[in-house]
């Protein structure tokens, strides 16, 4: 037996569940690939659509991008080469990261725009929000020293914000008070049909809501562009059915689809299920942790940094603090290894821990003295030795907070709103609870294969489009 480079010749079970042996950034564990061989294979692999061309051609010239499309149609993937087609155009401190939640933002190393553009809660007054931002010397030098923005899952961004964003990029930049934000390329990424902003009232439909109904919206671009080549699910039935439900249909066959994925068996412990609410995800969870026996392994994070930075830390990324046991259900929050397959969203289990005198382990976890770093299954078939990693809040090329923890969730059940952005091999929902529009899109759409995909049970008039958002694409992208 092997686990990746951990010779189990050399290990001890000792504590009944802990093995003995070394675990250093330098040891025999491969679990750090180059950062160059990891570029190399992902080089290799992208061979851009035309569309995806476009768009990288339109940010070379300068011009303000939106991107929308599917989800799984490399949305993400191209908002990461874009930043760094942006930095190399006009240098990494003047290009900003953001986006509307946290754990979207920490996936490509931003903030929250929020927090960028240091406006609090941001439902004040216009002219309440300038005076703040002058009032934050920090702030006021984010906005004046920038020269690109990147703002991803637009979807839960509010018409209100997006314009009040606008009008203080205009103010605040006076040298171009002229130009629409001031001018600032603006590179904007999101699917209108996931999850929508949270509005603090209950008619929406008379109000302004979503970003694209923001004044300045249709003059904050040169190019806006829907992907729709789809990239994560292969089979024409499931993208058929998954295209339908985007819009808030549901046709015959589509529902015999849906029939057929249902069953009143349970799944096995190894499926991922997805709740609207969380209060669900953590009784499902703790419940399963509890049955399980065996010693309770605690892993407090480590942050540093200033608020409100820090603060994006606890907005869901990875846990504040893990507790495992043997047995447990698990699922990465980080790419530990793209080559290897062991990127966010890949889940395994706990089959032992591992023990170390490594002194960054210890300080997450101590025992006896020594640290314990899981050793997960995946469900690959591999099994691996998870070290901890680093989370970094940046602003442009300034670090302002980190947090080190091992990169695992528990995961026999996750919320819709955390799985929004993963690809997940084989999940189990009930789609008669969804709540809000786009939910049941959001759901489903994680799901590579219709094999994979495990229902008991569906509502056809819970799988809604937004009036709005369906208008908004038929002007705009057909
Ligand atoms: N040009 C491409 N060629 C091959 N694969 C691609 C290409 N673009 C993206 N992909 C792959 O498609 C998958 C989905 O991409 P990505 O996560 O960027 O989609 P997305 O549109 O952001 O999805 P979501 O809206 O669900 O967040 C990834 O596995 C990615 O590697």
């Amino acid at each position: 037996m092997r686990i990746e480079g951990v010779k189990m010749k050399s290990i001890v079970s000792s504590l009944g569940i802990a093995f003995r042996g070394i675990v250093t950034k330098s040891s025999t564990i491969e679990n750090k690939p180059t950062r160059s061989s990891s570029r190399a294979a992902r080089k290799k692999k992208i061979k851009w659509t035309d569309r995806q061309s476009q768009i990288l051609s339109s940010i070379s010239k300068g011009e303000s991008v939106f991107i929308t499309g599917s989800a799984g149609s490399g949305k993400t993937m191209l908002v990461k080469e874009i930043i760094k087609l942006l930095k190399k155009i006009h240098g990494r401190s003047a290009v900003f990261i953001t986006a509307s939640t946290g754990v979207a933002a920490c996936a490509l190393s931003g903030q929250t725009l929020h927090s960028f553009a240091g406006v609090g809660l941001a439902t004040a007054d216009r002219e309440v929000l300038f005076s703040r931002v002058c009032k934050d010397k920090e702030a006021l030098k984010r906005w004046k020293n920038a020269k690109a923005l990147v703002i991803d899952e637009i979807s839960m961004v509010d018409a209100n914000l997006f314009d009040n964003l606008e009008f203080l990029a205009r103010k605040l930049r006076s040298k171009f008070s002229d130009e629409r934000w001031g001018g600032l390329q603006l590179v904007v990424s999101g699917d209108f049909f996931q999850l929508p902003p949270i509005i603090d009232s209950q008619d929406s439909l008379s109000m302004k809501e979503f970003a694209f109904e923001a004044d300045c919206w249709n003059s904050s671009f040169d190019l806006q562009v829907e992907l729709s080549t789809v990239f994560r699910q292969s089979e024409p039935p499931l993208i058929r059915l998954l295209q339908g439900i985007r819009r808030g249909k549901c046709d015959f066959e589509d529902f015999k689809l849906l029939k057929q994925r249902c069953s009143n068996t349970e799944p096995e412990a190894s499926v991922i299920r997805l709740y609207p609410r969380n209060e669900d995800v953590k009784r499902v969870n703790e419940k399963r942790l509890s049955s399980l026996e065996g010693k309770l392994v605690v892993y407090h994070a480590l942050d540093s940094g200033d608020d409100p930075w820090k603060g994006q830390l606890h907005q869901g990324i990875t846990p504040t603090c893990l507790n495992i046991r043997i047995g447990a259900r698990v699922m990465l929050t980080k790419n530990v290894n793209i080559n290897r397959k062991l990127v966010n969203g890949a889940a395994g289990t706990v089959s032992n821990f591992f023990v170390t005198k490594d002194g960054a382990v210890r300080d997450l976890c101590s025992d006896n003295g020594c640290g314990l770093l899981p050793i997960v299954r995946f469900d690959s078939g591999r099994e691996w030795v998870v070290e901890p990693e680093m989370w970094i809040v940046m602003e442009g090329d300034k670090v302002c907070a980190r947090r080190m923890q091992i990169p695992l969730v528990l995961a026999w059940a996750l919320s819709i709103h955390k799985c929004q952005g993963m690809t997940l091999d084989r999940l189990h929902t009930n789609l008669s609870r969804a709540f809000d529009y786009g939910m049941v899109y959001v759901a489903l759409s994680r799901v590579r294969s219709l094999e994979g995909l495990h229902l008991s049970g569906f509502k056809p008039r819970k799988i809604r489009a937004h009036p709005k958002v369906l208008r908004f694409y038929e002007d705009h992208f057909e």
